[in-house]
């Protein structure tokens, strides 16, 4: 049996069009022509065999949701290893609680137990162990570059601080993550480990590693790799909670909707991925804070960008969501040509609309909701209140829009809690009127001495940058 390929979302819009395996993708991160990559496919699962998982275990449910999309490139055996070790240092049993919460059968995913406090550990525990596994098997090494509007960055250091097959170069926007975020990257002394400020958003840092990834000179001279969303494996990783949470609420029988704070769309797609898989979800929620382009679109098909406002969930102050690109695809029927043409018109214009009937096709498949800081706050004390926890100000954003647009009270509505309180203790004090206890992972971390670059936001200037760095400690 031929495994699972890949394809790119700019497929066409180059003469050559590749069909790529997992192993491929992985190394790869950004496909040659600028696109994502994406399944050519989705593993399709009946009803019969998702009632099947009811039952495992997280890490047995994990190995078996991404065995179709690992393909040849894992035996069962080494796949089951890795997703074992990934999860092994998560301080949660089941890895990502699911919490019954008090009003409107609620329930909060909580993705925040992993070494880092925020869900991005949950894929970049396995992406770190999947990337070193390959290299290391293949004598070979890579060099990741990545951007950071705050939690990816330190998932990511953590994940590979010391692997000698990778180097790490991490850019985050100057001043605009939170000081816990800061250092939780900043402090790592690693040889491998490069923190870069740059002098911009998130945006600003995006587009440098995506331009780094289409030099393809630049790229393959330093064999370039992926950590962001970019790298398919991190949608892959994240479908498996999806799937964790419906099962335990009554799936395949009972639908189930999810809402999520959205900043790069990666970790909503991956809802829409297990949705295309066959699990019966019912609404998908994008919470947005003021830099709601997404919300904007699904209000009125336009994407229009307005420059990125600093709030107080700042992992989410992103106004270009790379992944967003990937659901454009299917809604351009997989046309990768016409996506080509509307993604770079896009980016030198600032805008693009897409027909009613495309409209009404992605109004079907997302509903969207925004909250600005003076609404985060009161969320915040708002769950205090209602429910006892203490969310981080992502999390309330998510909580205080799946309230507001409840809809059928029949279906349980699970909110994604995607970071610790205590990673944003400004937000929480600001809200509560007392800062999160600081947990274990966290202790000693404002004592610690930070080691960081600062570069304008060009190009050249990271490339030169890159370019000089001793490869390979
Ligand atoms: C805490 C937190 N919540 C939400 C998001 C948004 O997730 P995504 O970028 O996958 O939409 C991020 C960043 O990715 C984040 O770090
Ligand atoms: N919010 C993210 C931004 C990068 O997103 P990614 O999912 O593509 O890695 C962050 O915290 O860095």
């Amino acid at each position: 049996m031929t495994s699972l390929r890949y394809i790119s979302t700019r497929q066409g819009s180059r003469p050559s069009s590749e069909r790529l395996t997992f192993e491929e993708v992985m190394l790869a991160g950004l496909a040659r022509d600028g696109g994502l990559y994406v399944p050519e496919s989705w593993p399709a699962w009946s009803r019969t065999e998702i009632a099947a998982l009811r039952g495992l275990s997280y890490t047995d449910l994990a190995a078996r949701v991404m065995a179709p999309f690992v393909g040849e490139t894992f035996d069962a055996a080494t796949l089951g290893r890795l997703v074992r070790e990934a999860y092994a240092g998560f301080d949660a049993p089941d890895v990502v609680p699911l919490k019954a919460l008090p009003v409107d059968d609620l329930h909060l995913l909580e993705l925040f137990h992993g070494p880092t406090l925020a869900f991005k550990d949950v894929a970049l525990q396995l992406l770190g162990r999947m990337l070193d596994a390959l290299l290391t098997r293949s004598g070979r090494r890579a060099r990741i570059i990545g951007a950071t509007s705050g939690d990816t960055g330190s998932a990511a250091i953590e994940a590979v601080r010391d692997r000698a097959a990778l180097d790490i170069f991490m850019l985050h926007p100057r001043g605009r993550v939170s000081e816990v975020q800061r250092r939780q990257m900043t402090t790592v002394l690693a040889p491998n480990v490069h923190n870069i400020a740059i002098e911009g958003t998130f945006d600003d840092c995006q587009d440098l590693a995506k331009a780094c990834f289409n030099d393809l000179a630049f790229r393959d001279r330093h064999r370039l790799t992926a950590v962001n969303s970019i790298n398919f494996a991190r949608v892959m990783a994240q479908i498996v909670y999806y799937f964790h949470a419906a099962l335990r609420l009554g799936a395949p029988e009972r639908p189930v909707s999810f809402c999520v704070p959205t900043g790069n769309f990666g970790n909503i797609y991956a809802g829409y991925a297990a949705r295309a898989m066959g699990l019966p979800i019912e609404r998908l929620l994008i919470a947005s804070n003021s830099n709601d382009i997404l919300t904007r679109f699904i209000e009125s098909g336009a994407q229009q960008m307005t420059g990125v406002t600093p709030t107080l969930s700042p992992s989410m102050d992103i106004q270009v969501s790379s992944n967003f690109e990937r659901y454009l695809f299917d809604l351009f029927d997989r046309d990768g040509k016409a996506l080509a043409a509307a993604m770079e018109s896009f980016r030198a214009t600032g805008a693009m609309a897409v027909s009613p009937a495309q409209l009404a096709r992605a109004r079907a498949a997302f509903d969207a909701g925004r909250l600005d800081d003076a609404g985060t706050v009161d969320a915040i004390a708002a769950a205090k209140r209602e429910t006892g926890e203490t969310l981080d100000p992502h999390t309330a954003v998510g909580y205080a829009v799946a309230r507001h647009k409840r809809g059928d009270r029949a279906v349980p509505m699970v909110v994604l809690a995607t970071a610790h309180p205590a990673k944003f203790p400004d937000a929480v004090r600001q809200a509560t009127g007392a800062p999160p206890p600081v947990p274990a992972r966290l202790a000693g971390l404002a004592s610690r001495p930070e080691h960081y670059e600062t570069l304008p936001n060009d190009i050249g200037a990271l490339k030169r940058l890159m370019d000089g760095a001793a490869v390979f400690a």
